[in-house]
């Protein structure tokens, strides 16, 4: 308990550093992208061609996406590619996350139409405003809002020993798209789109290859979220754990044209052992992140507030690169370092705390309190609460006990390395972190 408080209090720190972000121009400044919009649109209202015709055999297709063609589905490509640009994705790489201004706003559906940003918030706004009198009957259990028709409340699989409950959040609830009937997604035919356009995916793998086939995005899901507001957040967590389930990006897209300092609701990220960082829950931004590696949250909201969350996959689980090519570690590390000098040995052991796996140990260590008060914020005072938080308090002993006994060295090098001040800026600079 005594090392725990004293790691925590050596890692706890305000989030007081600003925001980092790459902000991209609008839509006039990428003739390339508007141009390739436009010739979609173009190819798909014209009939007619001047072109001789093909001789070639016309192959058949199966699974046409229903969307194809479509003004919405062009538009979802034309902002893929304003979004996944090869410097974000170098930001994603290098940093665990990216932040993009901008994208959605300057894509119009259909020639004269809305941004496709202002397409997206209003087929959301109509979502969350739906409301059948009668479904209900989950209002009373987490003590707030009912759902929206067709949304469900968030909630969190507790796995105990001998059964599984859940753990609900008050005032948020989620849709996702490919979960809908069809005659109910047809009503939402821009997030349909979302859901069936392959560019975004396309260009991640491009942009951000992977380094086995079996990382290869392979899939997306999309699902919708509102946040009515009264507090309601996300506890400190994951998306994914890259050995149960193939997450591998997570885009989180964000339509609060209204929002103001003081609303709430912001993102963090922590991309350990860089300090925090707070973004704010802006109309058309795009924030992308290690769906398995990036610790995040979400500040408690005093308004109404929609986003949407993009899950791109691999084929399968595990196979993740990092787990077998660690940041620089060393075959000593693993083991704490034993038989080094010194410095090799502090080092070794710094490796191998900032490995991904090690690391999500070590963040729940040094983000002990703000973790337990994070799970209390999110969720009503429930049994299911209480064992929430005997497990993080359970979890974070057993951890640090067994960090600080087989990295002593290395987690007074992070502890310093975290801080503020220049050395530990210089220090982080030259460590290199996987994220991938
Ligand atoms: O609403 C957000 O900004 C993030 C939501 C989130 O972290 C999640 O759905 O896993
Ligand atoms: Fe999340």
């Amino acid at each position: 308990m005594a090392t725990r408080r004293a790691l925590s209090r050596v890692f706890c720190r305000v989030l007081s550093r600003p925001r980092t972000r790459v902000s991209l121009p609008r839509a006039s400044a990428f003739p390339a992208a508007a141009a390739a919009a436009t010739a979609r649109r173009a190819s798909s209202s014209s009939s007619s061609s001047s072109s001789a015709p093909a001789e070639h055999v016309v192959p058949r297709t199966y699974g046409t996406p229903s969307t194809a063609g479509t003004a919405e589905a062009a538009a979802v490509a034309a902002a893929a590619e304003r979004v996944v640009l090869p410097e974000v994705c170098e930001h994603l790489i290098r940093h665990g996350y990216a932040v993009v201004d901008g994208a959605l706003d300057g894509v119009t559906v259909g020639e004269g139409g809305a941004s496709l940003s202002e397409t997206l918030r209003r087929e959301l706004d109509r979502l969350a405003s739906s409301s059948d009198a009668d479904a209900d009957a989950d209002a009373s259990s987490a003590g707030s809002s009912r759902a929206p028709d067709g949304m469900k409340r968030n909630a969190t699989v507790l796995v105990q020993k001998d059964r599984v409950v859940q753990l609900e959040k008050a005032n948020i609830f989620e849709a996702e798209v490919h979960a809908m009937k069809d005659e109910m997604a047809s009503r939402f035919p821009a997030f349909r789109a979302l859901r069936e356009d392959r560019t975004f995916l396309t260009l991640l793998n491009a942009h951000a290859p992977p380094r086995t086939r079996a990382e290869d995005l392979h899939h997306q899901v999309v699902k919708l979220q509102v946040n009515f507001g009264m507090g309601a957040c996300f506890p400190l967590h994951f998306d994914s754990a890259a050995e149960l389930d193939g997450r591998r990006v997570t885009a989180l897209t964000y339509l609060n044209p209204g929002w103001k300092e003081g609303d709430g609701g912001e993102l963090v990220v922590y991309p350990f052992p860089s300090p925090p960082v707070k973004i704010e829950p802006r109309m058309g931004r795009v924030v992308l992140f290690s769906a398995a590696n990036m610790l995040h949250r979400v500040l408690p909201s005093k308004a109404r507030r929609l986003c949407f969350t993009q899950w791109f996959f691999a084929r399968s689980a595990g196979g993740s690169s990092v787990s077998s090519s660690a940041a620089g570690s060393s075959g000593s590390a693993a083991n704490g370092g034993v038989g080094g000098d010194g410095g090799d040995v502090a080092a070794a052991q710094v490796a191998a705390l900032l490995r991904p796996e090690m690391r999500k140990h070590l963040m729940k260590v040094v983000h002990a309190d703000e973790w337990a008060k994070s799970i209390e914020a999110s969720h009503p005072d429930t049994p299911e609460r209480k064992m929430a938080l005997d497990t993080h308090w359970r979890e974070v002993d057993v951890i640090s006990r067994a960090l600080a006994g087989k990295f002593p060295a290395g987690l007074a090098e992070v502890a310093a390395m975290s801080g503020p001040g220049e050395d530990a800026e210089r220090a982080r600079a030259a460590t290199r972190v996987e994220w991938f």
